[in-house]
């Protein structure tokens, strides 16, 4: 991604504007979500290092939100992502217990169907790490929505009639669902920190219309979003999203040499907060996981370079002459903010 352009008119008016999406990417971009001003900026910048290192051919677009401090925007612009501030969504007044209180800001998720520059997006939690390329996820056929199956067995499941009776879709035939008395068995049921959607207004708009009329759930906006797109959801497989749970709750479903996406949801596993001290995480293979993670994040080799940076301006070349020959701006480029 080019750094941002400052635009000097005749008018002596400075604007700056940031690159359009620029047709190189073809209208596909990651996307991930930021807010407040802690330590989930480190998972945001060990996510853009780990598309890079993957040789991703798409850019990371960070939706934050207005809590997110100037410094932390700084570090992310330097990591070559395009950072775009989003107004937060709340959901109705309620007196939902939420799974955890802080998912009452995961709603803010929803603003990213409007980003209509692009055709098709992949979103990643800013605790997810991606080891695989998976650029092939944007050529999944349109008209449906992609992610992988969650686990019903933490004690974050606690409050649902699947965990109190042991049921877990990812084990069907272990415990049979009990149709005479629970009538059908819940829909398949996706994680919401990775998935592979279509931005658009129409849906941007129906979501938060639906919203307003959707009392709130535990797992807040991953149950809505679970609600609202059952009927095109589409399951994909675990190796896009290891809920680090997996590993423990059901260890037959998981081939970790296999898995491209780690997502470190488990309490306890993220990588920057990690001290070991909580349920399973000492187990080895978590070890691994997050000495992996912190690999990528301490790895210089993989910051942004101002290389990338003029090889993206070669890309709007065409896009700065076609304005300068109208005569109508005079661009230079900003200092690096580095
Ligand atoms: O204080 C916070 C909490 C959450 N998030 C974002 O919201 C996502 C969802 O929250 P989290 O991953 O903690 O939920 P989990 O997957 O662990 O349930 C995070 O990955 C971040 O991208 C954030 O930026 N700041
Ligand atoms: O706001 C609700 C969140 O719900 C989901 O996290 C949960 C879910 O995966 C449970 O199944 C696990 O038990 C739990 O650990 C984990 O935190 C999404 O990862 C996150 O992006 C976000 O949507
Ligand atoms: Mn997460």
């Amino acid at each position: 991604m080019a750094p941002e352009l400052t635009q000097t008119t005749t008018e002596k008016s400075a604007v700056t504007i940031t690159k359009p999406s620029s047709p190189v990417h073809g209208g596909r971009a990651y996307v991930t979500f930021l807010a407040g001003n802690g330590d989930y900026v480190k998972g945001v910048v060990g996510l853009a290092k780990g598309l890079r290192k993957v040789k991703s051919a798409y850019p990371l677009v960070v939706a934050i939100l207005p809590d997110v401090p100037e410094e932390h925007r700084r570090i992310l612009v330097e990591q070559g992502c395009i950072v775009r501030e989003i107004e937060p969504v709340y959901p109705p007044e309620n007196q939902t217990q939420f799974a955890m209180a802080y998912y009452v800001i995961n709603y803010s998720k929803l603003r990213i169907w409007k980003f209509v520059e692009y055709s098709k997006m992949i979103y990643l939690d800013g605790d997810i790490q991606v080891y695989e390329n998976i650029d092939h996820l944007f050529d999944l056929p349109d008209g449906y929505f992609y992610a992988v199956m969650d686990c019903f067995c933490e004690r974050t499941w606690s409050h649902t009639p699947q965990y109190k009776i042991g049921y877990c879709q990812q084990c069907p035939e272990k415990v049979q669902w009990p149709k005479a008395e629970l009538g059908e068995p819940p829909a398949l049921y996706f994680n919401a920190g990775m998935f592979v959607f279509e931005p658009g207004l129409d849906t941007y708009e129906d979501l938060l219309r639906t919203l307003k009329v959707t009392p709130p759930t535990p797992f807040a906006e991953q149950d809505f979003l679970n609600m609202y797109f059952k009927k095109i959801y589409k399951p994909i497989p675990l190796v896009y999203n290891l809920v680090l749970a997996m590993l423990w709750r059901h260890p037959e479903n998981v081939e970790l040499d296999k898995v491209k996406v780690v997502h470190y949801c488990a309490a306890g596993s993220k990588p920057w907060r990690y001290t070991g001290k909580e349920a399973n995480m000492e187990r080895e293979d978590i070890k691994m996981l997050v000495n992996k993670w912190w690999d990528i994040y301490k790895d210089d080799s993989l910051d942004y370079k101002k290389s990338e940076a003029e090889s993206d301006l070669v890309n709007l070349k065409p896009f700065i002459n076609a304005l300068t020959e109208a005569g109508r701006v005079k661009y230079v480029t900003a200092p690096s903010a580095a």
